[in-house]
């Protein structure tokens, strides 16, 4: 980061001022350690300097005192000796007191006293003026304890001047005391000498004895007697006067001159006196003191540098933040203003109330009239009472809240009305008289969207109608306008007949395209109130609203549209080119009010739908609980199928099929179910619900499966291996796209011969697409299967058909074979139908035999092959191949 930038300046500053603190500290920390270093110097050069006095001063006093002890000693012998040889006379001992002076330079006399106190010897004695010391405190110690004895300075009674007397006990020759001999020492002389000591402007020298009488003090303390005891300073002067130490250093305070000192005290010699030197702090610590001032005034100018050197950095910090700040207002206001301008949506500011517009971008204020300059203008003045009150309302919430509050309003334009969205803000919340900032942004593209979305989200998308969802809440509308008028509503369920053969057969892109022709037809049969949705599939419903109160004529009035639904939109539909002939079954149900659920409503209809279908489809019916019933039930039986399919509960039964000799020449595989409570359930009672729920696809390819094994089995066996066995396909298995694949695929797994299988087809496989089912046929003839039109006669029975399809023989119907013998018509059609195949050369199987008469009038007229209970009935494989076998052994079958 650049040192310019305020950044930059700050982490400068930053750091100077924590390199100056630490400068600072670490300066300080020099200076209070060199200064203590040199305290502790001066303080140990002190000691030494008390130490090398208190020295010198004990020498000087040891000789002193010495030079008085020898002297008084001599005294005291002279005096002994003088009397034991009787020559003693006040004059000849006051001679030789005086001789003794002279040996004393410090002595200020030398004087004598006699046992009683009376100083009787030495200079200048008036005989007529005599003193006594007998009171003076050193007499009577030296008397009492018999030594020489330093006594405190008195002030002299001959000479008025202060003395230290120093005093030997004088004795008799019989040892008895005789008086005492003194030696005076002027203390001011003392002094004088300590004065010439360089101790320092508060220093001093104190004499004390034993008792810690102060004995001479220099610089005498006008406040402090001589005599006085003076208190130990501390524990080494204590041990140093009790008798043991001799020298003592320790630092105290003088209570009287309060000064600090640094005291050495020493025992003079082995008398009991002891010198103190003293030198005071104020003295020796004087240069330190000077050390101190200097050293504080270099570190003062160091951190005042120092100081003057972070406040340059943090001024010019502040100048180049200020700087920046400067220059960043100026680009977030440059910012801003090309952001506002950017924005396509109006922003302005208004009152509390709506008053004093005042534009914050260039724009114009989308939610007013373009020729108007809205500057200074009141809202109210241009908006619509509604609008206002909307925008009133979520400004009075903004500043309420103190959050920004949207809503949108509605503004008519030219092209229509146009919907705004506003978004609005309090400039400052605690201020009742704030003003708002409004952003307004024009949503009318997004609300058309939206709109769009809804409607995608209701419709459905290939018809454009509208779908399950919205015709459900249509549906309650409906039912809540029924029940608040009184009048009948119905709901109609369509259902395309056969709509699934178009989209397996066409394919589904037909399928949709019905659809699409049938929406819009169907919208232009009802009214416009009316609904039409479509449900799904080919499943639409219709709501009619506003229909007779009273039951009866609402049904008839129902049953009009429905009618008329079932004949518009049945008939010719042209879907991408390809004709297709359309019917639909039509459900009816009518409601009042909520006496049903909108499900049970729709589920009635559904039902009455289905009723229709089953009625033979392209038809109206009103609900019937029964149908209803019946649906429920037909519900059930497509679970048990499935159920069934996937559990294996199907079984082929075996129809012989007989040449006109009466040889088995092959079977027809007919399927049975052997339901777990029913028992074998026959196939008319579900390959037509196993064929609408599409599980005939599953079903039908088990059948194949089965007769491939079948004849795979037989193959081996001579009486059986030359049969055939001809399937039920139904059309939408055949239509299926992979049925040919899967009919290959089985034949190839099972190893089963295809010539001897034969496929049953109907006419109406070919009503879905002709041209496909054909081709398929041709496939399946190319592997070497054979087919055999099944119920000929009952259909279209399209000759073209007969020449076009690949078939190996024709099954006439059993319901001709019925009545061969009695109806002349059903004779005429068989021999038609075996003249036809004649012709064509195909085989011809007649159905439905049941008596002899009627498989022989049709032996008679040329029919090749039969099929009957009259030979045999579908039985179980083994029950067929226990048939067969017991009849080749027979040689009068018929
Ligand atoms: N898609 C499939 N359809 C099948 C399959 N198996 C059977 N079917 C179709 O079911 C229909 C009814 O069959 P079913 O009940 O088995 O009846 C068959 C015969 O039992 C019956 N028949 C035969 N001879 C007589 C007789 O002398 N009198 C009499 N009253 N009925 C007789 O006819 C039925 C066979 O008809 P058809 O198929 O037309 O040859 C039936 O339509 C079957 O097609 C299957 O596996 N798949």
């Amino acid at each position: 980061m650049a040192v310019g930038s305020p950044h930059g300046f700050r982490n400068a500053f930053r750091v100077a001022v924590l390199g100056a603190t630490t400068a600072i500290a670490l300066v300080a920390g020099l200076c209070a350690y060199a200064l203590y270093e040199s305290h502790k110097r001066y303080c140990e050069n002190a000691e030494h300097v008390a130490l090398s006095l208190s020295q010198s001063l004990e020498t000087f006093l040891v000789s002193h005192f010495q030079s008085i002890d020898l002297a008084l000693q001599s005294a005291g012998r002279e005096f002994t000796r003088l009397h034991a040889q009787g020559r003693f006379s006040e004059a000849e001992f006051s001679r030789y007191l005086i001789s003794l002076r002279e040996r004393l330079p410090f002595a200020v006399s030398v004087r004598g006293a006699d046992h009683e106190g009376m100083v009787v010897y030495g200079e200048q004695i008036d005989r007529a003026r005599l003193v006594s010391q007998h009171d003076r405190e050193f007499f009577q110690r030296a008397r009492d304890t018999g030594k020489l004895t330093f006594g405190v300075p008195v002030i002299s009674r001959l000479t008025g001047e202060e003395l230290f007397p120093i005093v030997m006990p004088l004795r008799n020759p019989d040892g008895s005391f005789a008086g005492t001999a003194n030696v005076n020492t002027s203390t001011r002389r003392m002094q004088e000498v300590f004065s010439s000591v360089r101790l320092g402007e508060h220093g001093n020298v104190s004499l004390l004895d034993r008792d810690r009488r102060l004995l001479v003090r220099y610089p005498r303390l006008e406040k402090v007697r001589i005599g006085t005891v003076v208190p130990a300073s501390s524990a080494t002067s204590e041990a140093a006067f009790s008798g043991g130490a001799k020298l003592a250093v320790f630092s105290s305070r003088n209570r009287l001159d309060n000064f600090q000192r640094i005291n050495v005290l020493r025992r003079v010699g082995d008398y009991p006196i002891f010198v103190i030197v003293g030198l005071a702090e104020e003295d020796f610590l004087a240069p330190w003191r000077t050390e101190v001032l200097v050293v504080s005034v270099v570190f003062s100018v160091f951190c005042l540098l120092t100081l003057m050197f972070c406040f340059n950095i943090r001024r010019r910090w502040r100048a180049e933040v200020a700087l920046q700040a400067m220059h960043a207002s100026r680009a977030v206001h440059e910012n801003l203003r090309t952001l506002l301008a950017a924005i396509p949506d109006s922003i302005f500011e208004v009152g509390r109330h709506g008053q004093e517009i005042a534009l914050a971008n260039e724009r114009a204020v989308n939610i007013l009239p373009p020729d108007i300059d809205p500057q200074g203008k009141h809202l109210k003045d241009l908006l619509s009472p509604e609008a206002m009150k909307v925008v009133l309302a979520a400004i009075d919430q903004a500043s309420v809240r103190g959050v920004p509050v949207s809503t949108q309003i509605m503004v008519p334009h030219k092209d229509g009305p146009h919907w705004y969205e506003l978004s609005i803000a309090s400039k400052d919340r605690d201020n009742a008289n704030s003003r708002l900032i409004v952003v307004s942004r024009d949503i009318t593209e997004r609300k058309q969207v939206q709109a769009q979305i809804e409607q995608l989200a209701f419709s459905d998308l290939l018809t454009m109608l509208p779908n399950r969802r919205l015709f459900m809440d249509r549906l309650r509308q409906s039912m809540a306008s029924s029940q608040r008028s009184g009048c009948h509503g119905a709901v109609l369920f369509l259902d395309l007949d056969h709509f699934k053969t178009v989209n397996d057969t066409l394919g589904h892109q037909y399928g949709d395209e019905l659809l699409v022709q049938v929406a819009s037809r169907l919208r232009h049969i009802v009214r416009e109130e009316d609904t039409v949705a479509r449900l799904g599939g080919d499943e639409f419903v219709v709501i009619l609203e506003q229909l007779s109160a009273s039951h009866e004529e609402a049904s008839s009035q129902a049953m009009v549209v429905g009618e008329k639904i079932v004949s518009k939109l049945a008939g010719d539909y042209d879907l991408r080119g390809r004709h297709y002939t359309n019917t639909v079954s039509v459900g009816v149900t009518l409601f009042l009010g909520h006496e049903l659920t909108v499900e049970d409503l729709l589920k009635r209809a559904d039902t009455s739908m289905y009723q229709a279908k089953n009625a033979g489809r392209n038809d109206v019916r009103f609900f019937d609980p029964a149908t209803q019933a019946s649906i429920e039930q037909r519900s059930a039986l497509e679970a048990e199928l499935r159920h069934a399919a996937v559990h294996q509960e199907f079984v082929l039964h075996y129809q012989p099929q007989l040449d006109a000799q009466g040889h088995c020449v092959g079977a027809e595989a007919l399927i049975r179910w052997h339901h777990p409570k029913r028992g074998i359930v026959p196939p008319m009672e579900f390959i037509p619900v196993a064929e609408e729920s599409g599980l005939i696809l599953l079903i039908g390819h088990w059948v194949i499966a089965e007769a491939c094994r079948r004849l795979q089995a037989w193959a081996t066996d001579p009486t059986l291996s030359q049969l055939k066995i001809a399937v039920n396909v139904s059309a939408r298995q055949f239509a299926h796209p992979n049925f040919v694949r899967e009919v290959e695929d089985l034949i190839a797994y099972f190893n089963a011969n295809p010539e001897r299988l034969v496929i049953e087809v109907t006419e109406s496989m070919l009503v879905s697409g002709e041209d496909c089912v054909i081709a398929r046929m041709n496939e399946l003839r190319d592997m070497g299967i054979g087919f055999a039109l099944d119920d000929f006669g009952t259909g279209y029975s399209s000759l073209a058909y007969l020449k076009r399809m690949p078939l190996s023989e024709i099954k006439i119907d059993r319901s001709f074979t019925d009545d061969i013998l009695t109806d002349p018509y059903d004779s005429a059609i068989c021999n038609a139908i075996l003249a036809i195949s004649r012709t064509m050369d195909l085989r011809v199987v007649a159905e439905g035999i049941e008596t002899l008469e009627q498989w022989n009038s049709l032996r008679d007229a040329g029919c090749h092959f039969a099929q009957g209970y009259y030979f045999a009935r579908p039985m179980p494989e083994a029950d067929f191949v226990a048939w067969l076998m017991m009849r080749n052994a027979r040689t009068d079958h018929p």
